[in-house]
């Protein structure tokens, strides 16, 4: 089956609608597509996603965000009103337990029995799909905040279905960085095609006078992905989104640890997702950024997650992203408990208020960084796009097949997995192997440079054992990886 990047006809779309339906009994709550507009119609503006992230960006603020999700209804919303009062989350999610995830509802369905019989969460987020649109409805008029869908999920359809007709404002995700990173054994035609069946729903409901916000899942495997990597998959999903109708998209990058690459990271990647929307000509379309608090491995002491807590906090506000997606003390142990994610979002609060009217200077080093991110994201997407004979679609799928775009760490036999990603001596990350990334000489160069003055400093040749050390080193309370 050839996935192409070309819009889908309505028909197209309902012919398809039943089946996806009827994959759960609760789909047959959503059978009246126009009863979900009108819905989403009814909602204050207060409640909308896409409004109060373009009020934000407008404004210069970053808006605070957590993640969470429980196995039942009533706990599941006093879980995001504690969120909201005590933790003062500007936006509220929804994070989708893991069956759901794979569309394996029966098992959820368990869940939720268990759930219920013990007196406690037994699935690591919130079935919405077994819930159904009611109860869905339910949790979005239990908040005053806008509410989002954050899951991992390739065949997102039918939660999509259900999650927007109940008045959820943003989607996450995309057929690249929800199959990539979350999935083994699944092909990029696949996951695409779901995912343009979800952005058509989308570009239906903004037909129809409602916005809905969707958001790329940025930081991809959350380990050392290098920010050209993670750019470019952005830039491809919000072109595949686009071209479906959808009009608003925050793009996410997940924190490295180095100040000055982050910042220059949240900032190429407004500017180049602008750049490649309009010049592939998708006008009005408004992009706002989110930086996802670090996403490796946490210290277990408490107080020091505080401080990588803090740390994301900064990055995000001195970069002006649009959004921060906040960590808790509780990273290292697992699911969070309703206390410890408000502590995490009250620490973020303090740090981004306090920093609301600084910004990084535009030193050399931030341009010169901001300069290198660009060339080497251009080169990729511009291969991308050759390889494809100018069908974003075509280019992508045939790109990871040939390592174009690779992943770092990535469990999808569709992914290259050649590249090989390691701080240099300041923590930024670079490439001790760039694999078959279509960079040139002086890109090749730079990187090989910033990786050798790291092996001059620690007195060792430049190894795989350095990949190592870093992935450890914030659990270790450090950010580079230094020899013991
Ligand atoms: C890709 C996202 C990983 C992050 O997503 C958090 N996460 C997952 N599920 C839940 C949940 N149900 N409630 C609160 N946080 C959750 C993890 O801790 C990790 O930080």
């Amino acid at each position: 089956m050839e996935v192409l990047n070309k819009k889908w006809s309505m028909e197209k779309l309902m012919s398809l609608r039943k089946e996806i339906l009827a994959t759960w009994p609760t789909g047959s709550d959503v059978e009246d597509i126009d009863a979900g507009i009108e819905y989403q119609k009814s909602l204050p503006k207060s409640k909308n996603f896409a409004a109060k992230l373009l009020h934000a960006k407008e404004n210069g603020i970053t808006l605070v965000q957590p993640r969470a999700g429980v196995a039942l209804v009533n706990e599941h919303i006093g879980l995001l009103q504690f969120l909201q009062n005590e933790g003062q989350a500007d936006l509220l999610p929804s994070t989708i337990d893991s069956y759901t995830r794979q569309n394996r509802y029966q098992e959820a369905e368990k869940g939720i029995q268990e759930s219920i019989s013990s007196g406690r969460s037994l699935l690591n987020g919130f079935p919405a799909v077994n819930h159904g649109l009611e109860n869905c409805r339910r949790v979005v008029e239990s908040v005053n905040v806008p509410v989002q869908v954050r899951h991992g999920t390739p065949d997102a359809r039918l939660l999509a279905e259900i999650t927007l007709a109940a008045g959820f404002t943003d989607y996450e995700g995309g057929g690249i960085s929800y199959n990539i990173p979350y999935a083994k054994n699944v092909s990029l035609e696949k996951t695409i095609y779901y995912w343009q069946y979800v952005d058509r729903l989308i570009g239906y409901y903004h037909e129809n006078g409602v916005v809905i916000n969707r958001e790329p899942f940025g930081p991809l495997t959350g380990t050392l992905v290098p920010p050209c990597i993670s750019h470019t998959v952005a830039i491809v999903e919000a072109i595949l989104a686009a071209e479906q109708g959808v009009h608003n998209l925050t793009l996410g990058y997940g924190q490295c640890g180095n100040l000055v690459q982050d910042v220059a990271a949240i900032q190429t990647l407004q500017e180049l997702s602008e750049e490649y929307l309009l010049k592939n000509g998708y006008e009005n379309r408004h992009v706002t950024t989110v930086f996802h608090q670090w996403m490796g491995g946490f210290p277990q002491d408490e107080a020091k997650a505080f401080g990588v807590i803090s740390w994301g906090a900064a990055t995000a506000a001195l970069a002006k992203a649009t959004k921060v997606i906040v960590k808790t003390p509780h990273e290292a142990m697992g699911i969070p408990t309703k206390e410890a994610n408000a502590q995490g979002l009250r620490t973020t609060k303090q740090l981004v208020n306090m920093l609301k009217d600084q910004t990084l200077p535009l030193t050399n080093e931030l341009a010169e960084e901001k300069e290198m991110i660009k060339k080497e994201t251009r080169a990729i997407l511009d291969t991308i796009l050759k390889v494809g004979d100018g069908d974003w679609a075509r280019g992508i799928i045939r790109a990871f097949e040939a390592g174009i775009i690779d992943v770092p760490f990535a469990p999808s036999r569709y992914n290259a997995g050649r590249i090989l990603p390691a701080r240099d001596n300041n923590g930024a990350i670079r490439m001790l192997d760039t694999g078959d990334l279509p960079f040139d000489k002086e890109i090749i160069d730079f990187h090989k440079k910033k990786i050798a003055e790291r092996g001059e400093a620690e007195e060792r040749e430049p190894s795989f054992q350095m990949v190592i050390d870093d992935i450890y080193a914030i659990g270790k309370g450090m950010l580079v990886g230094r020899p013991n």
